[in-house]
């Protein structure tokens, strides 16, 4: 499945905070990366359905404003930034809860195995009988993530999975979904303010600055110096790993960096 926009733009009030925003999202996994207030959250939000922008936004070719929203949430999964329990609630049956929608008035042994199974390959099995407002924000983002996953969703978008994960939790969410894209055909963008994960999951990356899309393309031809002294202020060293991926070093902040708002 393709989700598509095109000529996308968006304002809250009186200030535009994305314009003219064309993206092709799937099949595969594409990162949107970008300073901090650049658009990344509210473009997924217009991607999901939860916004109107203005513009196209498509389904597999259809506008998505033409379709319900349970034919939209039977399509796309939308994990966002804050997981906030909506009640108290044990993991097992908060990941259940992202079955809403598909769920009758009996939940059926395919879906209580389709939650076990998630909740093994996730690592948080022995958590499943604990109550969500009980654990730690990582703990938290591992279960809104199987919350996103449960669905099984043609098109995954996730704002900031990994942003309360330790290290190696990064690499295991990261990998499970680019395995998971991989495996089910499925359509994932993922915002990442970590442009190594970026560089190391993402077929595509697109770079937002100021609500535009400043560039885009494979990892190796997105993530330059120039690009990430000129959005990100900072200086950097890529080098290229033997997969013929880049990696890139921080060195500090620029030293004669231009003010601009943020
Ligand atoms: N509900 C809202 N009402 C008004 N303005 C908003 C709202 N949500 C976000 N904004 C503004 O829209 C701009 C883009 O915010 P957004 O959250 O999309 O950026 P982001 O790239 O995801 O940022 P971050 O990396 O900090 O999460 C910011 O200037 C923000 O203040």
């Amino acid at each position: 499945m393709i989700l598509e926009a095109s000529q996308l733009s968006f304002r809250y009030d009186s200030d535009p905070i994305l314009s003219d925003i064309d993206i092709h999202i799937g099949p595969g996994v594409s990162a949107i990366i970008g300073p901090n207030a650049a658009g990344k959250s509210t473009l997924l939000k217009c991607l999901s359905g939860i916004l109107q922008p203005e513009g196209r936004v498509r389904l597999n070719g259809k506008d998505i404003r033409q379709l319900s929203v349970s034919e939209i949430t039977a399509s796309i999964s939308y994990l966002p930034q804050e997981f906030t329990p909506q009640a108290v609630l044990t993991v097992f049956e908060t990941v259940l809860l992202g079955r809403l929608n598909q769920l009758g008035w009996r939940v059926t042994s395919e879906v209580l195995e389709l939650v076990e199974r998630l909740l093994e390959e996730l690592q948080l099995t022995s958590i499943a009988g604990r109550y969500v407002n009980e654990l730690s924000g990582g703990q938290m983002q591992m279960v809104s993530i199987a919350q996103a996953l449960v669905r099984q969703p043609a098109v995954l978008l996730m704002d900031e999975p990994t942003s309360n994960l330790d290290l190696r939790r990064q690499f295991d969410v990261c990998g499970f979904i680019r395995q998971l894209t991989d495996s089910r055909g499925l359509s994932t963008a993922i915002a990442l303010h970590d442009l190594n994960m970026a560089a190391r999951f993402a077929d595509t990356i697109y770079v937002l600055e100021n609500g535009r899309v400043r560039c885009q393309g494979e990892p190796v031809s997105v993530l330059t110096e120039e690009m990430i002294t000129e959005v990100y202020r900072v200086e950097s060293r890529v080098t290229i790993e033997p997969s013929g991926r880049p990696h890139v070093a921080v060195l500090g902040p620029c030293s004669q960096a231009p003010t601009r708002e943020t």
